[in-house]
């Protein structure tokens, strides 16, 4: 125990950005003691505050970001589960008339954080078996939603192992791994990344996948 005030206990932390997020996720964990899910709001920096203020507070054992997502064409198909082996910052770095430089070309630290692949595994078998499509690859972290294939495109170029995009998961990784915890992202696909049509979005779909995926995660993380 590290602080006075933190509690022992074998806990996970599951950080959503929105509360039809976290509402899925308790419905899928049904009366498990062992999670604490919490509403962060949209974006790296309240994802980042928050999953700090919490790890502050109680000690966790696992975190997850957990919520819906935009899917890769080709990737991860709307209504499927993301389960991530990176979480990458796309739009972290700078641009230039070469092209997007990354932190990493920058010299100025890393823009990827690494999952543990026993976990990716643990949770994409138990989803196969759970009857959920699951994918395993790179989530992606941007501030700004895709709204053009242009933009897809370039990204997949970019990062040819992406699978899906969010916007929290790099502020939720990086307070993890500075707290020297294991973080994994977990997303079900509510749209296809690419032009903008905020009609098409499933989330009613991706929020049932979000609650069928919750209820393995008792098991998985057990
Ligand atoms: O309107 C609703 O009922 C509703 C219910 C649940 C979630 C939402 C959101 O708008 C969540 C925003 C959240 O979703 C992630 N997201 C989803 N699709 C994408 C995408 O194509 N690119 C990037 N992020 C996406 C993101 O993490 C947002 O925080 C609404």
């Amino acid at each position: 125990m590290s602080g006075s005030n933190k509690v022992l206990n074998r806990r996970v932390l599951i950080v959503t950005s929105v509360s039809a997020e976290k509402e899925a996720i308790l419905r899928g964990l049904r009366n498990t003691n062992d999670f604490d899910v919490i509403v962060a709001g949209v974006g790296q920096a309240a994802a980042a505050v928050a999953t700090a203020t919490a790890l502050a507070k109680t000690q966790y054992n696992y975190v997850i970001n957990a919520g819906i997502a935009g899917g890769f064409e080709g990737k991860a198909e709307v209504g499927s589960l993301a389960v991530s082996t990176e979480v990458v910052a796309a739009d972290l770095g700078a641009e230039s008339y070469d092209g997007f430089l990354s932190l990493e070309e920058l010299k100025l630290g890393s823009s990827k954080i690494e999952v543990e692949q026993a976990m990716v595994t643990r949770i994409c078998a138990e989803a196969m078996e759970q009857g959920i499509p699951v994918q395993e690859g790179a989530i992606l972290t941007l501030s700004t939603v895709t709204g053009t294939q242009e933009t897809a495109n370039y990204l997949l170029e970019r990062f040819p192992h992406a699978i899906a995009e969010g916007m929290e998961g790099f502020g939720v990784a990086e307070a993890a791994k500075q707290t020297q915890i294991p973080v994994i992202e977990v997303r079900s696909i509510s749209n296809k990344v690419g032009p903008r049509d905020r009609e098409s979005w499933r989330i009613k779909e991706a929020l049932a996948t979000l609650e069928k995926a919750s209820s393995i995660f008792s098991e998985v993380f057990k």
